[in-house]
C-alpha cells in the first residue's frame, strides 16, 4: 500500500514553544524549519510514500517545504492541530477518494525512511492505526487505509485517546526514529543521539555556538 502523509506545521514564529529554555526566541523558529525539513525529506524517500502534504500558513515553510517535493495546502480551518489535519485529508481525498492516508508529527528530526517503512506496512491491515511517541503519551502516526476516515485526536494524552476512539496501536520495537518527536531540550538531546538529519544538525550546531 502507497501511503499519503498529511503534515500539520504551525507558523514558525510560533512553532516548538517548549523548546524555548533551550533555543532562546532568535534560532527557535529555524530549528522548528530544520525539524520539518528533515521529516519531509525522510518521508518523502520512503519507499512506502506516494506523497506529502503539509497544512501549513508559514510562507517560508511553506516555500521550503515546495522544493523538498511537499504539496502546500493552506490551514484554512485555523481551528488548531485536528482541523488542519482534517483539511489536508480532505484535500487529499477530494482527488484521489480512496487515499490511503496518515498524519505524521513535523517535529520527527531523526526520522528514517526504511523504519517509517516497517510503520506503515504494519499500519496497512488496519482501518485505523496509530504510533505512540517515546515518550509514551502523544501520538506521531495516525493512519486511515482507503474507505475510513482520519479521525485524528491530537494534542495532550493523544495515545489514549486514539486507543479509545478505535484505531489500533502498532508495536513499538524498531521504530525509535519514527516515536522520538522533539518538544523539549531532553527530546531534542534524544533525537541527536539516535541521529538527525542534516538540517538539524547544522540548526543544533549553531545552539552549541550561541551557547
Ligand atoms: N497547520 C497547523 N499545524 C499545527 C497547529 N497546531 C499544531 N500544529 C502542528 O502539529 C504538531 C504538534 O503540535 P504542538 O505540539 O501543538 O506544537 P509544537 O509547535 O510542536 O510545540 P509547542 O509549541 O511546544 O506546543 C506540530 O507539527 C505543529 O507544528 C495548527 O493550528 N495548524
Ligand atoms: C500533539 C501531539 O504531540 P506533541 O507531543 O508535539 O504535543 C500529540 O502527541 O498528540
Amino acid at each position: 500500500m502507497q501511503w499519503t502523509l498529511v503534515i500539520p506545521l504551525k507558523p514558525l514564529e510560533r512553532a516548538k514553544s517548549r523548546l524555548t529554555a533551550t533555543t532562546g526566541d532568535t534560532l527557535r523558529p529555524g530549528l522548528a524549519l530544520a525539524f520539518a525539513q528533515d521529516t519531509v525529506a525522510a518521508a518523502l524517500a520512503c519507499p512506502a510514500v506516494r506523497d506529502v502534504v503539509v497544512v501549513t500558513d508559514d510562507g517560508l515553510a511553506g516555500r521550503e517545504l515546495a522544493a523538498l517535493g511537499a504539496r502546500i495546502v493552506r490551514d484554512e480551518p485555523a481551528g488548531g492541530l485536528n482541523a488542519a489535519l482534517a483539511h489536508g485529508t480532505a484535500a487529499v481525498r477530494t482527488g484521489r477518494p480512496q487515499s490511503a492516508v496518515a498524519a505524521l508529527n513535523a517535529d520527527l528530526p531523526a526520522l528514517r525512511p526504511m523504519e517509517l517503512a516497517r510503520v506503515l506496512d504494519r499500519a496497512a491491515p488496519f482501518p485505523r492505526s496509530f504510533l505512540a511517541d517515546a515518550a509514551g503519551i502523544g501520538t506521531t502516526l495516525l493512519s486511515a487505509a482507503p474507505g475510513s476516515e482520519l479521525r485524528p485526536a491530537f494534542g495532550t494524552a493523544s495515545r489514549s485517546r486514539h486507543a479509545a476512539s478505535g484505531a489500533v496501536e502498532l508495536p513499538l520495537e524498531g521504530v525509535d526514529s519514527v516515536r522520538q518527536d522533539v518538544d523539549t531540550g531532553d527530546d531534542l538531546r534524544a533525537a541527536l543521539a539516535l541521529g538527525v538529519g542534516p538540517r538539524t544538525a547544522t540548526a543544533a550546531a549553531r545552539l552549541l555556538i550561541a551557547d
